[in-house]
């Protein structure tokens, strides 16, 4: 039996010592899941897709086909690093699994320079160029850039916007444009995204909500499925394939919207 794309066991997390946010949370995620996470704000949603990401520190497993994101890229047949592997950007390990299962923030605002900056340091990291180099067709950051620029256009993206800084873009501006360059990278398999239209229009959120749907269903992407946090129940069923509710702690799938 072949691994799920990813499996949480046991999850639980301290936001102070012996104050668990939530505990004990086990889920998997398969090929072609659009799962929903919904729950009362402050409920640990955010946090859980930065346990998955290994941004926040947690106890329990979480595994990317079969193996932990520590483990992601090592041979089977052995746990021995080489130099290369210990290089800044490594292409093993936690930042590794990180371009495989991408969390995209609320929030990208907060980040220094120009989302064009952003797209040319994160697509030339070592971890994305060897990724790319076993797929000569995903190509340069250039065209990265282009890709992204493309996917922008599609949601109302002005090609200026590119060249701006970070901190004077709208929320709903710098929102899109890091929902492109995620996708124009074209590296991860699974992206965990923090209300992702929580500053769109309606218009543009259609947009956006169907382009991701319909990425999911391609065949010829890297993009097999998706976490995706919403306080919207309109939006929660008009994109989810399955549905998972937090409150009190626990994590609980809900079968009700299916
Ligand atoms: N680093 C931290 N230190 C202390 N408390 C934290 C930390 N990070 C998050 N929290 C707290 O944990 C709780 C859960 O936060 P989280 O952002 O995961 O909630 P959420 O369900 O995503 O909320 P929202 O729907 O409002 O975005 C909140 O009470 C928050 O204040």
């Amino acid at each position: 039996m072949t691994a799920p794309l990813l499996e949480l066991r046991g999850i639980t997390c301290e936001v102070s010592p012996g104050q668990p946010l939530f505990h004990d949370v086990s889920f998997s995620v398969g090929e072609g899941d659009i799962i929903l996470l919904q729950g009362n704000s402050g409920s640990g949603k955010t946090t859980m897709l930065k346990c998955i990401a290994h941004l926040v520190l947690h106890k329990g497993n979480v595994l990317y086909r079969g193996r932990t994101p520590q483990a992601y890229g090592l041979q089977e047949s052995t746990n021995v690093l080489t130099d290369d592997d210990l290089s800044p950007f490594p292409t093993i390990g936690i930042p590794a699994f990180r371009t495989r299962v991408l969390y995209v923030p609320q929030r990208p605002s907060l980040l220094p320079g120009t989302p064009r900056d952003f797209l040319y340091s994160v697509s030339g990291l070592k971890s994305h160029q060897d990724y790319r180099n076993e797929k000569p067709d995903k190509g340069s950051p250039h065209k990265v850039l282009r890709r992204a620029k493309d996917i922008g256009g599609r949601w109302g993206v002005d090609e200026e916007l590119w060249e701006r800084d970070w901190s004077n873009l709208s929320g709903g501006e710098a929102q899109r444009i890091a929902l492109a360059v995620a996708l124009a990278l074209d590296t991860a398999e699974l992206l965990l995204l923090d209300e992702p239209t929580s500053a769109l229009d309606p218009r543009s959120s259609a947009m956006v909500e169907e382009f991701l749907v319909q990425e999911v269903k391609a065949k010829d992407r890297e993009l097999k499925a998706l976490i995706w946090i919403t306080h919207s129940e309109e939006q929660a069923r008009r994109v989810g394939t399955r549905f998972l509710a937090f409150s009190n702690g626990k994590c609980e799938e809900d079968t009700s919207l299916a």
